[in-house]
Order: C-alpha cells, then sequence, then structure tokens
C-alpha cells in the first residue's frame, strides 16, 4: 500500500487489487470511504493485517471534509460492516475511533485540520507498526523452523491461504519465519494449500516465487495424503481471530488441516500479530463466521453455502506466534494487556 501525501494530511491511498492477481498487477487509487469500504469488501484488500491497515486509512480519507464525531461514527460504522471475521478490522477502529475522540470535534477549520492530520498520524502508525511485528514474528518464528529443521533434508512446510506480505502491509505474518529461514540459508519448501474458492494459495505461490522460496502448489484435499506420507514437517497459517481459550478463525479449510496433523503428529503453528487476539471472546463459538456470496462457488443455480472462516480448536494448535514470541494456547492469557 502507498499512500498520496501531499501534506500531514494525505489524498488518497494506492492498493495492489488482488482480485487481479496473480495474472496482472494493478493498482487501485482509494480516494474515499465508500472506496475503502469497496476494496475491503470485494477481497482487493484481503488478510486480515492489511484489512485493519486499509480501514485506518479509510477513517482517514472519511474524515476529509466533516471531521465531527457523527461523521466519525458514520465512518467506522460503514467499514466495520465490510467484513465481520478479521477482528484486526475491529481493532483498528476502535484504536482510530478512541484516539481521535481525544479532539475536539470543534466546527471550525483548525478543529478539522487537526481531527484530519491525527487521523492520517494514527495510520501511519499503525501501518508501520504491522511492518515492525511482522520482522518480530518472523524473528521468532526462525526459532521454531530451525527446531524442527530435519537433519541433512529440506524443511517441509504447509501452508494455507495467504499469510504472506500481500495480506499485511510487509513480511506476511505465516510466511514471515520461512522468508527469515530463506534469508538464513535454511533450506525450506512450502506446500501450498490452493484454497477454493477464492485461490487465496495462488497469491501465496506468486509471492514465494517472487522471493524464490522453492514451494509447490496443491489441490486442498491433497494435504491429508501428503501429511500422512512424512512430507510435511510442519503446518504454519495465519489467523482472522484467536478467541481467549485459543481457538482459532482462520481461511475455510484450516481447520482439516489441523485435524490430519494431529492425527498424524505433525507440528501445527498460527502466526498472528497480538491485535488479531480477541480476549473479549471466550471461545472459537462465540467467532462470527463471514458468509459470502454463492456466485464465488461457480456453481450456477445449485444451493451452495460459502462460509469463508473455520474455527481450529485450541487443542489442535501445538503454538501461537506473534510480535511477543510463541505460547501454547494454554498460556495465551499471559499476553492480555
Ligand atoms: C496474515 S493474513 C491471515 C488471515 O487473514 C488469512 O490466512 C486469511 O484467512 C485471509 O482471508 P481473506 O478472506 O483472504 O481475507
Amino acid at each position: 500500500m502507498v499512500e498520496d501525501r501531499a501534506s500531514n494530511a494525505g489524498n488518497s491511498i494506492l492498493i495492489l487489487d488482488q482480485t487481479r492477481l496473480p495474472q496482472v498487477a494493478v493498482q487501485v487509487r482509494l480516494n474515499t470511504v465508500d472506496d475503502v469500504a469497496h476494496a475491503i469488501r470485494s477481497m482487493q484488500v484481503r488478510g486480515a493485517p492489511l484489512i485493519g491497515v486499509t480501514a485506518a486509512y479509510g477513517v482517514a480519507l472519511g474524515l476529509k471534509h466533516d471531521a465531527s464525531d457523527s461523521q466519525l461514527a458514520q465512518v467506522v460504522d460503514m467499514l466495520a460492516a465490510t467484513r465481520p471475521t478479521a477482528v484486526n478490522l475491529h481493532w483498528a477502529l476502535a484504536r482510530m475511533q478512541r484516539v481521535l475522540q481525544k479532539f475536539p470535534q470543534g466546527c471550525n477549520a483548525l478543529a478539522l485540520g487537526t481531527r484530519r492530520e491525527v487521523a492520517w498520524h494514527e495510520a501511519r502508525a499503525i501501518a508501520a507498526e504491522d511492518v515492525a511485528t511482522n520482522v518480530a514474528i518472523g524473528e521468532h518464528g526462525l526459532r521454531i523452523l530451525t527446531m524442527h529443521k530435519p537433519k541433512d533434508a529440506v524443511l517441509q512446510i504447509m501452508t494455507h491461504c495467504n499469510a504472506g506480505r500481500l495480506a499485511t502491509v510487509a513480511h506476511g505474518t505465516a510466511l514471515a519465519p520461512v522468508y527469515a529461514a530463506h534469508a538464513a540459508g535454511i533450506p525450506v519448501h512450502v506446500w501450498v494449500s490452493e484454497t477454493r474458492p477464492r485461490n487465496q494459495g495462488l497469491l501465496t505461490a506468486w509471492e514465494l516465487a517472487e522471493a524464490g522460496v522453492p514451494h509447490t502448489l496443491i489441490a486442498d484435499n491433497a494435504a491429508g495424503l501428503l501429511i500422512m506420507q512424512g512430507k510435511v514437517d510442519l503446518l504454519i497459517v495465519g489467523a482472522d481471530r484467536i478467541a481467549a481459550n485459543g481457538d482459532t478463525a482462520n481461511k475455510i479449510g484450516t481447520y482439516l488441516k489441523a485435524l490430519a496433523a494431529q492425527a498424524h503428529g505433525v507440528p501445527f503453528y498460527v502466526a498472528a500479530p497480538l491485535s488479531t487476539i480477541d480476549f473479549s471472546c471466550p471461545t472459537g463459538y462465540a467467532i462470527c463466521i463471514e458468509e459470502r456470496a454463492a456466485a464465488e462457488l461457480g456453481a450456477g443455480d445449485v444451493p451452495v453455502v460459502n462460509p469463508a472462516f473455520d474455527i481450529t480448536p485450541a487443542h489442535l494448535i501445538t503454538g501461537i506466534l506473534s510480535e511477543n514470541g510463541v505460547v501454547s494456547v494454554e498460556e495465551l492469557a499471559q499476553w492480555k494487556s
């Protein structure tokens, strides 16, 4: 994401349209909060951390001409309604609202200008923190990967969906340790699950290819066989929301991989920033699962159910990796601030 920075308060942001990738890399300019809401809803931008950052910029754009409390509330409500599961969206909106409400709304140019500048400043801070967070996730994750590296063999990693740099401002979450291992000269190979129906696995394959990381695309249903055949040393996935007990919402299909991993004694890690942990949500059952349009399955008039995420129960998760380090699900509470 690039910001068109004319002054302390910006005018627009540029995003890479992920609905066009990997075929073509097309940038789209977002000028208004409506543009941002559309980009999130249509998955031009996707991935929990990137959705959060984009929504923060959406708030800034929404206050361009009116920075009153009522406009702020309207903008936040509109953005919050775009996608329900990724908690980073709601976390970023709450943070923007909290910070902006410290500044008087006023009705003069000075008050408008101040709130606008504060909004842009905070959105930039959220974006910059995402980069630093993912670097830290990469460093902590590198220790995990090193620990599981078989002697004299390539480390075989499996991932699902896209939790790489495209889903964040930079580096990614689940892929950050992979990039760190590759940079450290540790031989790795990534099994990339296609991730129907939106094929985010193709985005993962695209960015791994760009980074020169060896990888192989598989159909989602091939994962169980590869795990059973001993071709996977560990799995690492991102998350859209982690409940207080460690139950994790992530892209549909994650749960089946975790079941197969447990059945064959293969470690299953979740990598996510602390902003993905929702301590107000006691278990995965309380997480709202987004239901997306039937058209995404391309099945014509056939009745369709299309949940975008599933819940991996905490007991299937070996460890949760964040910018703070790695903990077991039982230890997750120590990260509650
Ligand atoms: C670092 S992104 C982690 C998750 O957000 C990712 O795995 C995922 O499920 C993305 O879903 P998407 O529907 O593509 O936004």
